[in-house]
């Protein structure tokens, strides 16, 4: 695809105008591409960062690019009223390769039945089989050379087998691999996956093809031999112009058909338009701004109301998590990320990092999900308690269309077993925590995440400017179940640091050797207020515009398009109806490959459209 000058496209008609130059809409710009009749355009409000490296190339420098405005919207939640009130850092990524170019390359897959859960919410086709068919054209696997080093082969190759060798490695743009050095400067980190073991986690009998109940060392997206970020860029080039107003609208005769886009470009943010034939991106505040939501939302922006849908901006999910984190021993000799402070380190693992060695080629690789019922015995009590609630709730007539049924299928998932909680660990300081970490020390951290929450937020436009930051409204803690879950994941994670090898690393002091949440947070009433500062978003945010039937707040049909439009397509990972137990991106990719293909009998439509007009 070229790069090209705004005035190569304002006042032009497109094939397709794509808003949004992220993770799936580079994925959508680059298969859209291989039919060489269609004209593609790709709107990115972000930078394009073409010549960026190392800033977004080079792996492991994990938050390097958070609240700086040239990679990150920074936006913020409103103040959480279930979280003390609080507001937190709402990290996106901007610019070309959208949140794909600052995120942290933790490659995973969610289990078949959390994918198969989609289906039965009303959509036809998006189950594990085509899941996985479409995982394959986004990536291509790559094994470790095991050959290349390893003290213990055996235990080792166990360790790594994380991919069905009878399965295809794929052959998308997207490499995924285990880190460069992980069986050198990492190897340590194999401990953390002994250590869960030795609490009685499984091994993960197949995390990549619908089976990650338990613990498995997860691929990164990095590049096998260079050892660099692979993101949705590496499909695509092209050039980013400018921040999108309101899709605008030619006629209006049963639904809805957009013929084109207004966008700003600029530092003079000067308005600009171009136009589709057929077909574009989106994000709810996109479609806010033009029209298309819920009718009191709109009314408040001055906005006309063209598609009343009350989906739009609802039904929000959130992964969440914090960092537990342990001082190691004082003669712990593995390096760990926390010495990247001191200059000197930093500058030598710069160096190194360019001969495919150091802190740089490592990256995150210790995984572990589980059903609540392995990490406490309250499972049962605690998901019944939620059911009376949410059936005293549903007579009460609380819920908005949809909620009940996705509700009842959490339930029942979870009482299977579903794996309602993750832990990850970190060779260093974790990002969150509230305790600063000693300078000079090294430690070691388990992430806690939350794979399956029951709060439900919401994202609105405030403004009918573009410029102004959507109202993000996760509600946190709404369902106090979450919170619950939390509090024992905690705990549990506070267990495993008394387990070996894990315990053989970590300080003997009983009073310093817990940074995060710290010695003195005993009671859960500590727990959860330590929790409600220190909690971040996992940058999973799912559902704004779900893919579900209508008349369940739906958005979106399962061939992505926005019900009472004829053209208009969201392709991203805010079509997700409910959540699930693994990290985005790779849905993302995933998203766009099954997208694309859902969408087949409107391509055919452009074909037919195009050999007339041509
Ligand atoms: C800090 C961070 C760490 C993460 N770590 C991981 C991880 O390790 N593993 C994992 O699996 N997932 C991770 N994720 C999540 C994962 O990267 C995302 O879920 C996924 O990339 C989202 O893809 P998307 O295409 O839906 O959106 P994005 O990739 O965010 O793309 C959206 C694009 O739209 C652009 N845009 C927005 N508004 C406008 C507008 N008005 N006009 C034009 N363009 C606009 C944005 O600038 C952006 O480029 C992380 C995310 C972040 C932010």
């Amino acid at each position: 695809m070229p790069l090209v000058s705004v005035d190569e496209v304002a006042g032009y008609n497109f094939d397709f105008i794509l808003i949004g130059g992220g993770t799936a809409g580079l994925t959508l710009a680059s298969r859209l591409s291989e039919n060489a009749e269609w004209s593609i355009l790709v709107l990115e409000a972000g930078n394009a960062h073409l010549d960026d490296h190392p800033l977004i190339s080079r792996p492991s420098q994990y938050g390097l690019q958070f609240a700086n405005p040239e990679y990150d919207w920074a936006f913020k939640t409103v103040p959480q009223k279930f979280s003390n009130n609080l507001e937190y850092l709402w990290s996106r990524g901007k610019g070309l390769g959208g949140s794909s170019a600052m995120n942290f390359s933790v490659w995973t897959l969610p289990p078949k039945e959390d994918i198969d859960n989609w289906e039965k919410l009303g959509n036809p086709g998006w189950n594990w089989d085509n899941f996985e068919k479409y995982s394959r054209k986004a990536v291509t696997y790559v094994p470790l050379e095991l050959e290349k080093g390893g003290s213990e082969p055996v235990s080792v190759e166990a360790a790594f087998s994380v991919w069905d060798a009878s399965k295809a490695r794929g052959d998308g743009p997207i490499f995924i691999t285990h880190p460069r050095q992980i069986l050198d400067v990492d190897l340590k980190l194999y401990q953390a996956s002994e250590t869960f073991l030795n609490m009685g986690l499984p091994k993960s009998r197949a995390p990549y093809h619908g089976d990650c109940n338990g613990t498995y060392l997860n691929l990164n997206n990095v590049h096998p031999t260079l050892h660099s970020r692979t993101y949705s860029i590496d499909a695509i080039q092209i050039r980013p112009l400018g921040k999108t107003k309101p899709i605008y609208f030619d006629s209006v005769d049963g639904d809805l058909e957009a013929s084109g886009v207004e966008f700003y470009h600029g530092p003079e943010k000067k308005l600009y338009q171009a136009s589709a034939a057929e077909g574009s991106n989106c994000f709810s505040w996109i479609l806010e701004l033009s029209g298309i939501g819920r009718p009191e939302v709109l009314t408040k922006l001055g906005v006309k109301v063209k598609v009343p849908l009350d989906g739009v901006g609802e039904n929000v999910q959130e992964h969440i998590w914090t960092g537990c984190s342990f001082k190691l021993k004082d003669d712990y000799e593995h390096d760990t990320y926390d010495i990247l402070k001191d200059p000197v380190q930093l500058e030598k693992h710069m160096g190194l990092y360019s001969k495919g060695q150091g802190l740089f080629s490592t990256g995150i690789v210790t995984m572990a999900g589980m059903p609540l019922r392995t990490i406490t015995s309250d499972a049962e009590k605690l998901y019944a308690a939620e059911e009376a609630r949410i059936r005293q709730d549903i007579q009460e007539g609380k819920y908005p269309p949809g909620l009940a049924e996705q509700y009842e299928i959490q339930l029942q998932y979870a009482n299977k077993g579903a794996l309602d909680c993750e832990l990850l660990g970190v060779a260093g300081n974790s990002v969150t925590g509230r305790n600063p970490p000693l300078p000079g020390k090294k430690y070691y951290s388990i992430g806690a995440f939350l794979n399956h929450n029951f709060s439900r937020g919401t994202i609105h436009c405030l403004s009918s400017d573009p410029h102004e930051p959507p109202a993000i409204d996760p509600h946190y803690f709404e369902r106090d179940i979450d919170l619950q879950i939390f509090i024992k994941t905690i705990r549990y994670v506070r267990e495993i640091t008394k387990k070996a090898p894990l315990k053989d690393i970590l300080s003997d002091d009983p009073a310093s050797m817990e940074l995060n949440p710290g010695a003195e947070i005993q009671t859960d009433e500590q727990i959860a207020n330590w929790l409600k500062q220190c909690l971040s978003t996992t940058w999973h945010t799912t559902g704004s515009l779900s893919m579900l039937p209508k008349d369940k707040n739906g958005v979106v049909d399962p061939t992505l398009k926005v019900y009472g439009t004829k053209n208009i397509r969201v392709v991203d990972v805010s079509i997700i109806p409910l959540q699930f137990a693994a990290h985005t991106q790779a849905t993302a990719y995933i998203i766009a490959e099954q997208g694309l293909s859902s969408a087949l009998s409107f391509l055919s439509f452009i074909a037919a459209h195009r050999s007339l007009n041509h």
